[in-house]
């Protein structure tokens, strides 16, 4: 069973979370692509969905579904979103389609993260996957030198056309090869701190609460919480 037919699964499984007739945060990526053309299937009556980028908002209107600015929400029951690794704990790390400062926020918002995954997502140690850093574009230099002091490589993420890729906030990303992050939620809040960083992609202090895992054999829950 090839990735795009789990990750359709763990999307279809996900439609259970959803707040019937309340507000529902909503991610982005491919897994999240999926979500939400089983959303607009199964019909489900929603006062609205907050989004955290520009490509699921334009999904979700789509969708016929009304996109709320995250401001104007107070809380979230749940927020549905995609991972690029997920560690036994629900650490993630996020950010492979540069979405990850407008997924942290809404995170934030919400009381549950629901993550939805295919299988070859789960590692035991977060760090195979390119750490994505969302950075002001003219720290990216210093950045770097602190992430090689860390025993990592950092590179400018580009665009198909050799330009650096610029993301929905206006700002670029370095993605840092050669990390084991054994210890994800201090990392977090080490890199968090340096000046020019946006947002690091290690999600440990918004941690998934449950994590749908897609495999060949079925949909397994994982609970967090
Ligand atoms: O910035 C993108 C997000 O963090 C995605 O949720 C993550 O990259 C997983 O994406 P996908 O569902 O496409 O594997």
């Amino acid at each position: 069973m090839d990735q795009d037919t789990l990750k359709a699964r763990v999307a279809q499984a996900a439609l259970e979370y959803v707040p019937a007739h309340g507000i529902l945060g909503v991610g982005t990526g491919s897994t999240v692509n999926h979500f939400i053309a089983a959303l607009a299937q199964a019909a489900i009556p929603l006062q609205g969905a907050v989004s955290s980028s520009e490509a699921s908002t334009a999904l979700l209107r789509q969708a016929g579904i009304a996109v709320l600015e995250a401001s104007a929400v107070e809380r979230l029951q749940c927020y549905i979103d995609g991972a690029d690794e997920i560690d036994p704990q629900g650490c993630m790390i996020k950010g492979g389609g540069a979405a990850l400062t407008r997924e942290k926020i809404v995170a934030d918002l919400a009381e549950r993260f629901i993550c939805i995954a295919d299988a070859s997502k789960q590692v035991p140690v977060l760090g195979r996957f390119p750490l994505p850093v969302e950075v002001v574009p003219m720290a990216s230099t210093q950045l770097a030198r602190r992430f090689a002091a860390l025993g990592g490589q950092a590179s400018l993420r580009l665009r198909a056309d050799g330009q650096p890729l610029v993301t929905d906030n206006g700002m670029h990303i370095l993605d840092v090869r050669g990390l084991q992050i054994h210890q994800p939620l201090a990392l977090e809040q080490e890199i968090s701190a340096w000046p020019g960083v946006v947002t690091v992609g290690i999600f440990a202090r918004h941690k998934a609460s449950i994590c749908l895992l897609g495999a060949a054999d079925g949909v397994q829950t994982l609970r967090f919480d």
